[in-house]
C-alpha cells in the first residue's frame, strides 16, 4: 500500500469568491453532544449548490483545511453517480443517563436497526456506561447495537469495558483508545482471548496525517470515514478504496446542507455493511433546510438538500462570531492552497488590490483587519 495523496478538492476557488456568499450559522442541539451545545459553521453556494465548512472549533488551520475542501468540493462539483436513492441510518446515542434514553430515540421515528451509543464520556464511570446501553437495549431489543469510546479508555479499561459490554454483543466499538498501536494491541489482546467484539477506527483514520496507516497496522476491522475530514467525498472514497477495509460512513454534526456529503459518499459506495451514522440532525434542535435529514424507518434519502432563506437568516450569527470563522475559512484557506497547488495562495493574494474597495465582497476588509487567533480556543469536547 502507498501513503495517501493529499485531499482532492479540484480547483480552489479565490478566497475572495468564497466570502461574497458567505453566512454564518450556530443552531442548538436538544442534548450535549462531543462537548457542544451549539454547532457553528460557515455555508458558502457554487456552482453547483452550498457547501457546510464546519471544522469543530478548536481544530487548526490544517485539519480545518481538509474540511474546506470537502465545501469547496459540495459547492463546485457534482457528486460521484449514486448507487442507491436511500442510506440506512443508525440511531445515536450521546453520553446521557438512562432515563433520558428514550427521549433521544424518539427522535429516530420509525423502527430503528442500528443504534451507536457513546460510551467512555470524561467524568462518567463504566458502569454509566452499561446502564446506558441496557437503557438502549430495553427501548430498542431488536436493534444491533455498537458503541463510540472517542478514545477515552487506555489499554486496561478497554479491555475490562468490552469484556463487560460484549454481553450486548456489538457490531463493533469505535475507537477504544486513543492511538493507532493501542487499537493494533488491543485488537491482538481481544483475539488471544476470542472476545468477539471488532474494532472500528474512527480518530485514527480522520485526524492522522495518513488515513492509511491504520489499515498498514492491522489495526482496525473496518473504518469510520466521514467526508469533511477526509477532504471530501472522492478523497474519502479513495481512502475507503485503498484502505481494504469495510467502512462505515458517519457524519460530523454538519447541518442538513452538509450532510448532503456524507450521504453522497454513502450512496456512491459499492457496499454498506453496517447503517451510516448519518442521523444527526435528529440531534439538532434547529436546521437550515425546510425538510430536516430526520431518518425515517432507519433511512435517509439521497440528493443535495438546500438551505432555505429563512431559516438561514434564523440561524445567522454576526459579530465576533462571524469574524472568528471568516479567520477559519482564511486560514484554511491558505494552508490549502499551499498544499493543493502552491501558486494559487499567491495569484489569490495578488488578485486582491487591483480590486477596487467598493468591488470587495462583504467580509474580506473584516478578515484582514481582524487580529486575534484564527481558530477559537480548545472547548473541551472529544476529537
Ligand atoms: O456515527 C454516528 O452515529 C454519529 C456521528 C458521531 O458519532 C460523531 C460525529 C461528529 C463528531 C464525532 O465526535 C462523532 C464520532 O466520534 O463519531
Ligand atoms: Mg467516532
Amino acid at each position: 500500500m502507498t501513503p495517501a495523496p493529499p485531499p482532492a478538492s479540484g480547483p480552489l476557488p479565490p478566497l475572495a469568491e468564497l466570502l461574497e456568499t458567505a453566512r454564518v450559522v450556530s443552531v442548538p442541539l436538544t442534548v450535549r453532544f462531543r462537548g457542544v451545545e451549539h454547532r457553528e459553521a460557515l455555508l458558502f453556494r457554487g456552482p453547483a449548490g452550498w457547501g457546510e465548512f464546519c471544522p469543530f472549533l478548536e481544530y487548526g488551520p490544517a485539519e480545518a483545511s481538509r474540511w474546506l475542501a470537502c465545501a469547496v468540493e459540495a459547492a463546485h462539483r457534482e457528486f460521484p453517480t449514486p448507487r442507491r436513492r436511500e442510506v440506512p441510518v443508525n440511531a445515536t446515542v450521546p453520553a446521557v443517563e438512562p432515563g433520558r434514553v428514550a427521549a433521544v430515540l424518539d427522535r429516530f421515528p420509525g423502527e430503528v436497526r442500528e443504534v451507536k451509543i457513546k460510551v467512555a464520556e470524561r467524568g462518567q464511570s463504566l458502569a454509566d456506561d452499561v446502564a446506558r446501553v441496557r437503557a438502549v437495549r430495553r427501548a430498542a431489543p431488536a436493534a444491533v447495537l455498537k458503541m463510540d469510546a472517542n478514545g477515552g479508555w487506555d489499554h486496561e479499561a478497554a479491555l475490562r469495558a468490552l469484556l463487560a459490554l460484549a454481553e450486548f454483543e456489538p457490531a463493533y466499538v469505535e475507537q477504544p483508545v486513543p492511538s493507532i498501536e493501542g487499537l493494533a494491541r488491543l485488537r491482538e489482546e481481544l483475539r488471544r482471548r476470542e472476545v468477539p467484539v471488532p474494532i472500528a477506527a474512527d480518530e485514527s483514520v480522520r485526524k492522522e496525517d495518513d488515513p492509511l496507516r491504520v489499515a498498514r497496522a492491522g489495526a482496525a476491522d473496518l473504518i469510520v470515514v466521514k467526508a469533511p475530514p477526509l477532504g471530501g467525498v472522492r478523497s474519502a472514497l479513495e481512502v475507503i478504496e485503498r484502505s481494504g477495509l469495510p467502512a462505515v460512513v458517519s457524519s460530523a454534526l454538519e447541518t442538513s446542507v452538509g450532510m448532503s456529503a456524507g450521504l453522497a459518499l454513502a450512496a456512491a459506495l459499492p457496499e454498506l455493511p453496517h447503517a451510516c451514522g448519518l442521523g444527526t440532525a435528529s440531534l439538532l434542535a434547529g436546521d437550515l433546510v425546510a425538510e430536516p435529514l430526520i431518518p425515517s424507518g432507519g433511512v435517509l434519502p439521497v440528493g443535495r438538500t438546500e438551505p432555505a432563506p429563512e431559516l438561514l437568516e434564523r440561524y445567522e450569527v454576526g459579530g465576533e462570531r462571524r469574524d472568528c470563522w471568516l479567520r477559519r475559512l482564511a486560514a484554511a484557506h491558505a494552508e490549502l492552497a499551499a498544499r493543493v497547488a502552491p501558486g494559487v495562495q499567491a495569484a489569490d493574494r495578488r488578485s486582491y488590490p487591483s480590486r477596487s474597495p467598493g468591488a470587495r465582497p462583504a467580509g474580506l476588509d473584516r478578515v484582514r483587519r481582524a487580529t486575534g487567533p484564527p481558530h477559537a480556543p480548545a472547548t473541551g469536547g472529544t476529537p
